[in-house]
């Protein structure tokens, strides 16, 4: 995993961690049903994304994979002590997790990211001033988190290396400022359908397929019954 790498920022060269997309999908590309029921990769998988949890300094997701899977995004499945457990960042505009999120519990630092929606809007401002008591609180001055910003401000405090663990909509976000630099995918033999299950990258996506990002593919194995995939973003 080499350590660090360079954006350009309005006109100016920041550093960002390096980034890691970590996803577990079915057949069809779903990484979750449309009632949000998710478990798709098995128990080998499940220690591998474990260990890679460990290697790393940060983990972020975006606030409906909180609100949905209610995930601790810690060293778990795997022997660990707490100092093993990555910082949990969430890009949530709105300042919407709830209080009793187990990411805000005490196994880990949380870093939360809003955007100005917060300080247009009175009850989200007092729910953020509750958050701030758990967590530590980077507000971004547009209306939606300002990515690059965000990444230069990790890497600020020492995160070096970030594990992406979805969900579809900031995995896009994230791609399309290309801010990811390797993308590892379990893939599940399993096949759910449903053309509102949510896929490894939803967002608005791109018109034409010469505006896809391209991959090269460095590794894959089976892993149990599944298959893992490894892919550096060119
Ligand atoms: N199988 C897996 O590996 C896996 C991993 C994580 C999540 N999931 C699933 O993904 C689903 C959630 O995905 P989702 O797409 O609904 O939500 P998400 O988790 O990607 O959160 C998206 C939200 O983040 C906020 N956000 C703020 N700034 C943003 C920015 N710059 N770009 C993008 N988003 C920004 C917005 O409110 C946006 O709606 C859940 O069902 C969850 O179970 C699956
Ligand atoms: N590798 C993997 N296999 C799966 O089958 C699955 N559903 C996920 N999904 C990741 C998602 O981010 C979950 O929210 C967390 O895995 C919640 O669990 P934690 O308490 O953080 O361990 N990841």
């Amino acid at each position: 995993m080499s350590e660090t790498n360079e954006i350009q920022l309005n006109m100016m060269i920041i550093m960002k961690p390096y980034v890691i997309l970590n996803a577990a999908m079915t057949l069809d590309g779903k990484i979750a049903t449309k009632t949000g029921s998710l478990e798709i990769s098995g128990k080998e998988d499940l220690k591998r994304v474990h260990e890679l949890r460990k290697e790393v300094d940060g983990i972020m997701v975006g606030i409906n994979t909180v609100l949905v899977d209610d995930p601790r995004l810690t060293v778990h499945k795997i022997p660990s002590i707490k100092s093993d457990n990555p910082i949990r960042i969430v890009v949530d505009n709105q300042g919407r997790i709830p209080l009793k999120s187990r990411i805000l519990n005490d196994d880990a630092q949380t870093i939360i990211t809003t955007s100005n929606k917060v300080k247009k809007d009175k009850k989200s401002l007092e729910h953020c001033k509750k958050l701030s008591k758990k967590a530590n609180i980077f507000h971004s001055k547009e209306s939606s988190v300002n990515l690059k910003e965000l990444m230069n401000y990790l890497y600020s405090k020492n995160i070096k290396t970030l594990m992406l663990e979805g969900g579809s909509t900031l995995n896009f976000s994230m791609i399309k400022e290309n801010l990811i630099d390797e993308i590892r995918v379990c893939i599940a033999p399993i096949v759910v359908g449903g053309k509102y299950a949510k896929t490894l990258f939803d967002g608005e996506g791109f018109d034409f397929m010469n505006e896809a990002i391209n991959l090269e593919l460095k590794n894959s194995y089976q892993l149990g019954k599944d298959l893992i995939l490894e892919y550096k973003v060119l």
